[in-house]
């Protein structure tokens, strides 16, 4: 195997920006106060910025409700309010009984708010009419699933039928797990305040969120130094640090050999998804091993492709030998004929120190028999999968993914890419990235077995297992991305991504 995509040296820039949760936040607040003053500034900055993005995202709004929480995220809405009323507006902020405010700032914010004339109406089942609302319920300080009252404020906000800004936090969600334990609001945008929260981009973070903004609120650079970052996000703009132009000289055997492994009668098609994605994603040479039904009809889809029956096991250990990357599972089953080719893939593997990708049965045969993997192994569960590696269950998986996909790795010793929105790849102890591309289009049989192919071409490029996974994982997005542009989620096809795999695999190298 020799490079055609670049891995970075040890200490090179890497791509993307970091994401945080909020003891970061805390941290980075704790640095900005004893650098630069009072909390109450702060929280002016906040409620400004906050309303600066609602002027500019619905400057038709006239009436704004505002529904403020007990603690400081309360306490940035009360300056939001204030400032709308300063603007002309009809602002009016709306709070349970027990939420009047209990931090000193937003007790001096909700003062000012009144000081202004400003209206607070308890909340008795219904929200005043409005062509806004403003979410300062809860941010980063949400301690506990909402009771049954602040449940019922929730679903006043997600039913008002109006736009939702929410301030720093959708109410509800967990900045850092992206999930919900009871109620959360549904936001139309979410501004986020001194950094962006890892929570709000994977799992049912995007659902709440709705589109983000950043502030920083004014605080110094050197206050990011005290925190510590949970991912490092990329997005289609990324993919040009790794796709680079191929050099002028460049031969097949510089891009790999990747074997593709799978299709057991029923699910042939899986294996001719892997083997044609790993084709168009820049592989020198394909080479499937298949169940001899499937032969004809993969030669006629993709006649570049070199095609192995495996009815008999031996048969294909030329095949595993020469392989520069090996794909196990699509469509691998779990029967005697899965079984066979998965032991004596991994065999071979380890032998041989052969990079691995193992998707889908692959997957649940090793949750099913562990066994230790050869370094640099990459495995690309979905979270059902994730569950079976984990022996636990699929909403446990779900309830935490960036905890999840840090203890995958850990237990396997092996990059893991946890699928499913807001996609996380993690190396073992590393730090995880997140994909910020791709679409529910994408949730459509086949899509993972795409991915397989895409990373094990890009391992066979050269790219190091944690590169090609998180490197394998952005292409797939935006290439599902790329074709739902041309008519929509619904009914894409992994197919689709496929034919326009190659046009993403060439970004435009950055100036
Ligand atoms: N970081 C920064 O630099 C800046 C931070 N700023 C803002 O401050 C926010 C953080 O403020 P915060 O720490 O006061 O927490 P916040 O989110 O208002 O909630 C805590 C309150 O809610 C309560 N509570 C919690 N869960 C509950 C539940 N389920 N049901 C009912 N109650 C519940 C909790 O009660 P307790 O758990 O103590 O009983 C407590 O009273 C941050 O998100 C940002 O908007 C900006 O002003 C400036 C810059
Ligand atoms: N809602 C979503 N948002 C973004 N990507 C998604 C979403 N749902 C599925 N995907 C992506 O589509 C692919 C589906 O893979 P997988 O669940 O293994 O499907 P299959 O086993 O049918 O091939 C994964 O890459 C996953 O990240
Ligand atoms: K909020």
């Amino acid at each position: 195997m020799s490079a055609s995509c670049a891995t970075p040296a040890p200490g090179a820039s890497l791509p993307g920006s970091l994401l945080y949760d909020a003891a970061a936040l805390r941290a980075i607040e704790a640095a900005a106060l004893a650098h630069a003053g009072e909390a109450t500034a702060l929280m002016q900055r906040a409620g400004q910025a906050g309303w600066r993005t609602l002027l500019s995202h619905w400057p038709q709004a006239r009436r704004i409700v505002v529904v403020c929480g007990p603690g400081n995220n309360g306490g940035d809405g009360y300056v939001l309010a204030t400032q709308a009323l300063a603007s002309g507006c009809d602002a009016v902020v709306v709070r349970l009984e027990p939420h009047a405010p209990r931090t000193e700032p937003s007790r001096a914010m909700c003062a000012a708010f009144e000081a202004a004339s400003g209206r607070i109406e308890a909340f008795g089942g219904a929200l005043p009419p409005a062509d806004i609302l403003v979410d300062a319920l809860f941010g980063i300080g949400l301690s506990r699933a909402p009771d049954h009252a602040t449940a019922a404020l929730i679903d006043a906000i997600n039913a008002a039928g109006v736009p939702v800004l929410a301030l720093d936090t959708p109410s509800g969600l967990s900045g850092d797990r992206g999930s919900a334990d009871g109620a959360a609001v549904r936001a139309t945008r979410t501004l986020q305040f001194l950094a962006p929260q890892l929570g709000l981009q994977t799992g049912d973070g995007p659902d709440h969120a709705g589109a983000l903004s950043l502030d920083v609120l004014g605080v110094d650079a050197h206050c990011f130094e005290a925190a510590q970052a949970q991912a490092r996000r990329i997005d289609a703009q990324d993919l040009a640090h790794w796709l680079q132009p191929r050099p002028r000289n460049a031969h097949k055997g510089s891009h790999g050999r990747v074997l593709c492994i799978g299709g057991d009668h029923g699910t042939g098609g899986a294996v001719m998804l892997a083997a044609g994605a790993a084709l168009r994603a820049g592989a020198g040479l394909v080479e499937v091993a298949t169940q001899g039904v499937h032969i004809a009809p993969l030669l006629a889809r993709w006649p570049e492709a070199m095609v192995r029956r495996t009815d008999n096991v031996s048969a294909f250990a030329g095949a595993l030998d020469a392989a520069d990357v090996i794909a196990l599972g699509p469509g691998l089953g779990q029967g005697s004929w899965g079984h066979a080719l998965f032991d004596e893939t991994l065999d071979a593997a380890s032998a041989a120190d052969t990079p691995l990708v193992l998707d889908a049965d692959a997957l649940n045969l090793l949750a099913a028999r562990p066994r230790g993997l050869p370094a640099g192994a990459v495995l690309t569960p979905h979270p059902g999968e994730a569950a079976r590696l984990l022996e636990t269950d699929t909403a446990t998986v779900q309830h935490d993914r960036p905890d999840a996909v840090r203890a995958l790795a850990a237990r396997w010793n092996a990059v893991v890419v946890l699928k499913g929105a807001g996609t996380l790849v993690c190396a073992p102890g590393g730090l995880p990235w997140l994909i910020a591309a791709g679409n529910p289009g994408m949730a459509t049989g086949g899509m993972g077995d795409v991915l397989t192919g895409v990373i094990a071409a890009l391992r066979a490029q050269g790219l190091d297992a944690e590169h090609a996974a998180a490197c394998g994982a952005l292409l797939h997005a935006v290439a599902g991305d790329r074709a739902a542009r041309t008519a929509g989620e619904r009914g894409l096809l992994p197919g689709d991504l496929i034919d326009v795999l190659r046009a993403c695999a060439n970004p435009e190298p950055h100036p």
